[in-house]
């Protein structure tokens, strides 16, 4: 029995690496049975006597699972964000923060489309993106969004970690991953366009090794439904509602309508982005209207 890590699900068979090779396999019957789908990014367990024909035997926990693209176990994601076309939106952004911090990955914050901003656009984006860097998300904020240096910046974060993409449609996900890869050649809107069948053809993830590290190849929009947590849990994916908590009058303040809140008077004095509580007041809303998940009662009208 050996172990290894599926790098590539394709038509029933799982590629899996192990000490420098890959090996075809399968899913035993008992997988089907027990409804585990492996997925890519999963540490396994199997067996093979060549390299063409082996068994998964078992599948080890995972640490986390994106649904878009469908990798597990996954390290970081670059937050592919572009300033204009389409335009910035701190609200889609600290979605795509808050996803992250709830399944313990580390977002790398990618500004795109700089080179299109106008001088007082670029001077109003500026401290939004410097915020975030502060918070302590690594940011790409340059005016040439695809300049080597910044391109080698962010591959330097790669060794040893499993990197996936995501962003807005249109944000320019292929676009980057192509500069860092061009090898990739994924589609981009521009070539698309001129595609009847358009780019969103089936393509199926794949984690490449580069810079040392694994790289899903498929860059995703990924699911931002809220449900994936409590309420309660909400303001512990802001990290500076977490530091600011603690002076709360409340020990488990929600920073909404208590008295005393440390966050709320770190708003009015300006040190947490305004955008940021925002955007907290309008998730709490939403995950207020969820509906409860069904219980297996029938709740009374
Ligand atoms: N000027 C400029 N154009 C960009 C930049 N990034 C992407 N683009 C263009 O924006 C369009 C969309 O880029 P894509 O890379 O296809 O975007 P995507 O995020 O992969 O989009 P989806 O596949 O729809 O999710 C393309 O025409 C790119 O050439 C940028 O930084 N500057
Ligand atoms: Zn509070």
């Amino acid at each position: 029995m050996a172990q290894g890590q599926i790098r590539k699900a394709l038509s029933g068979f799982y590629y899996v690496y192990s000490q420098q090779k890959t090996f075809q396999t399968r899913g035993r019957g008992n997988f089907r049975k027990r409804q585990l789908t492996p997925l890519v990014g999963d540490y396994v367990e199997f067996e093979s006597t060549n390299k063409d024909e082996g068994y998964l035997l078992k599948l080890l926990p995972r640490k986390n699972a994106l649904v878009r693209p469908q990798v597990v176990n996954v390290d970081q994601a670059v937050v592919v964000t572009s300033c204009v076309k389409p335009d910035f939106s701190s609200n889609l952004l600290d979605r795509f923060l808050i996803m992250l911090e709830q399944k313990n990955i580390q977002p790398l914050l990618y500004f795109t489309k700089g080179d299109l901003l106008a001088a007082a656009a670029q001077a109003k984006i500026a401290p939004i993106v410097a915020y975030y860097q502060q918070l302590g998300y690594q940011t790409f904020f340059d005016a040439d969004p695809f300049a080597a240096a910044q391109i080698q910046q962010l591959t330097a974060q790669f060794a040893d970690k499993l990197t996936v993409f995501m962003g807005q449609s249109g944000a320019g996900k292929s676009t980057l991953l192509n500069h860092i890869d061009p090898e990739l050649q994924l589609k981009t809107a521009a070539v698309s366009e001129s595609l009847s069948r358009g780019k969103h053809t089936t393509r199926h993830v794949e984690l490449l090794p580069l810079f040392g590290g694994l790289v899903a190849d498929t860059p995703g929009f990924s699911s931002l439904e809220l449900s994936a947590f409590e309420l309660t849990e909400l303001p512990l994916l802001f990290p500076e509602f977490v530091a600011a908590a603690p002076d709360c009058r409340f020990r488990a303040c929600q920073h909404d309508q208590e008295p005393g809140c440390a966050v709320k008077a770190q708003v009015e004095s300006g040190e947490i982005l305004a955008s940021r509580y925002e955007n907290y007041l309008q998730f709490r809303t939403e995950k207020k209207a969820e509906k409860p998940k069904y219980n297996g009662k029938r709740g009374k009208k």
